[in-house]
């Protein structure tokens, strides 16, 4: 993986990032020089998303105190040296030195400076240099006030490092924030970017890259950082690919899935149809009896196990003849109802890697989640949405404020992979590494696209298994950005309404074709 590769996987927080500027400075790099670099890469990013010749040219530029404000008032010199119509709102009298040296020489340079946002209202491109990562505070009163009046304005807006306003860390609104529709993050990805509050400020998110020295990273975040966005290479490390020349369907583990009940028996379809998507070499759907054929229909290639069912048409019981040791893993729960209780037991009974979702995770939640999981020895999945994720963990609290948090110790609990779905949906170890898929669409929230989730990796881990690996968690990460890249994919071809569950699993395929086509 190249430099630029190892980059993207990166998340820092805004202490983090201090230090690592920080060895930089030490080293002996002027913080000018720096502040001239980067501003001035912004600068040609901003020209080349908008070509003075494809609008009015008439650029609005907020100034925030301190070295943000430094960053937006070099954009806004080059902007002006480039023919653009630059006016300059500088939002505070006191500014940090070396941002108060490039007010003084944009004014030298005649730019036009306003004393009122509204004056701004004019322009088509807003550029917003207010905070960066130095924001300490809640944005109140008067600023707040007219960052709510900009958002009003619906302009087009740039903004430096991170939306102002947002909590670099946590991705928290601190009283209320700029919503760009572009943030070019400087340097490293900071953390808040990734986090689902702050969705719908971000925007489309792109990282200036300044050649910061991998060693400084390093040396501040170690040679494995605790927090990794998902990449396409990462994925391409861990996918099951290419196949040996030489194997067979059972070389492709055996993935067995328990779910589905007559009240629910799309979802053991659509768990199928996930499962299938993944390669898995053979796969076994243990269902109530009564919807044997159905899934037959739908599944000719998977062994259907019918099972003895409750009046309520659940599981009642597993077959004598399947032995649980006998499948590489075990996925449970999608549309099994809460009545299957005592198939949950046995399977957690196995030492065989388990996945639960849905119900599964809702009948755990009902037995204990942290007293049921403490004996196991094998790998488990648990894959809850937020509202699964509250009732397996009642005691952590503010889980949407602070997901990468909320995980994290949810798997430290548990000693499980914990993957919290969302809009960025993260996973983490038990040793409290956490991994954020950076990307994904709205389009996937609708019934059944976890049902397919779970079916895919379900399908990864048994093939995982099959071929030893020893490490399973990536088959759990990938699956996530499999997953999400199959929504993104369906959505561009059939719009954000257009991706049900069904749709979803015929787009799994196309991701592998459109990412990694070169190396299939
Ligand atoms: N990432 C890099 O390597 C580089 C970053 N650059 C830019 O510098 C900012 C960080 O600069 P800093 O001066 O530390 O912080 P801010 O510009 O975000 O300014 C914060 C400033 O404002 C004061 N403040 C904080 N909260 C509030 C508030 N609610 N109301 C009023 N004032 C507030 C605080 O005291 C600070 O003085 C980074 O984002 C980049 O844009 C370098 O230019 C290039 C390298
Ligand atoms: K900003």
């Amino acid at each position: 993986m190249n430099r630029n590769q190892k980059i993207q996987q990166i998340a820092v927080t805004a202490a983090q990032m201090r230090e690592i500027e920080g060895r930089i400075f030490a080293a002996g790099m002027p913080v000018a020089a720096l502040m001239e670099k980067v501003a001035g890469l912004i600068s040609h990013r901003i020209k080349s998303l908008f070509p003075i010749s494809s609008f009015s040219g008439k650029v609005g530029v907020l100034v925030g105190p301190g070295h943000n404000g430094g960053d937006a008032l070099v954009v806004a010199r080059e902007l002006h040296f480039s023919g653009y119509q630059v006016k300059i709102y500088r939002v505070f009298p006191k500014l940090k030195e070396l941002t108060a040296q490039h007010d003084l020489y944009a004014q030298s340079l005649g730019i036009c400076y306003v004393n009122e946002l509204a004056d701004l209202e004019d322009c088509e491109l807003i550029i917003d240099g207010l905070f960066g990562f130095g924001l300490e505070r809640e944005i109140k009163d008067d600023l707040a006030a007219k960052i709510n009046q900009l958002n009003q304005w619906c302009k087009t807006v740039v903004s430096i490092d991170l939306p102002s306003g947002l909590h670099t860390d946590s991705g928290e609104v601190l009283g209320t924030a700029i919503k760009a529709n572009y943030t070019l993050c400087l340097g490293l990805w900071k953390l808040g970017l990734l986090q689902d509050l702050a969705l719908e400020y971000v925007g489309k998110a792109e990282l200036i890259d300044f050649e910061i020295p991998l060693t400084d990273i390093t040396a501040i975040l170690g040679e494995m950082p605790l927090i990794q966005r998902v990449t396409k290479e990462f994925v391409q490390q861990h996918l099951p690919l290419p196949r040996p020349a030489v194997t067979h369907k059972y070389k492709q583990g055996h993935l067995l899935l328990i779910c589905g009940s007559r009240k629910y028996s799309g979802g053991a379809i659509l768990t199928g149809l996930g499962a299938r998507g993944s390669g898995v070499g053979m796969l076994s759907i243990a269902v109530p009896e009564s919807l044997k054929p159905l899934l037959v229909s739908h599944l000719p290639e998977a062994l259907i196990i019918g099972c003895e069912e409750t009046e309520n048409g659940a599981i009642a019981s597993l077959p004598d003849a399947v032995d649980l040791g006998g499948y590489d893993a075990i996925a449970c729960g999608p549309g099994i109802t809460t009545e299957a209780t005592n198939i949950l037991e046995g399977i957690l009974a196995n030492n065989k890697p388990v996945i639960l979702d849905a119900d599964g995770l809702n009948i755990l939640a009902q037995l204990g989640t942290i007293s049921t999981l403490k004996n196991r020895q094998e790998i488990t999945v648990l894959t809850p949405h937020a509202g699964e994720f509250k009732r397996l963990f009642p005691d952590i609290e503010n889980v949407q404020q602070s997901r990468v948090e909320a995980v994290k110790k949810a798997a430290e609990l548990t000693q499980a992979i914990v993957l919290l779905k969302g809009a960025r949906t993260a996973i983490a170890n038990a040793t409290s590494k956490v991994w954020i898929v950076p990307e994904s669409t709205p389009a996937l929230a609708r019934g059944g696209s976890g049902d397919v989730l779970t079916g895919l990796i379900g399908g990864l881990l048994a093939q995982g298994v099959a071929a030893n690996i020893n490490s399973l968690v990536e088959r759990v990460v990938i699956a996530a950005w499999w997953h999400a890249q199959a929504g993104i994919l369906a959505a561009k071809e059939r719009t954000e309404l257009g991706v049900d569950a069904f749709t979803l699993t015929q787009f799994l395929s196309s991701v592998l074709l459109h990412h990694f086509s070169s190396s299939l």
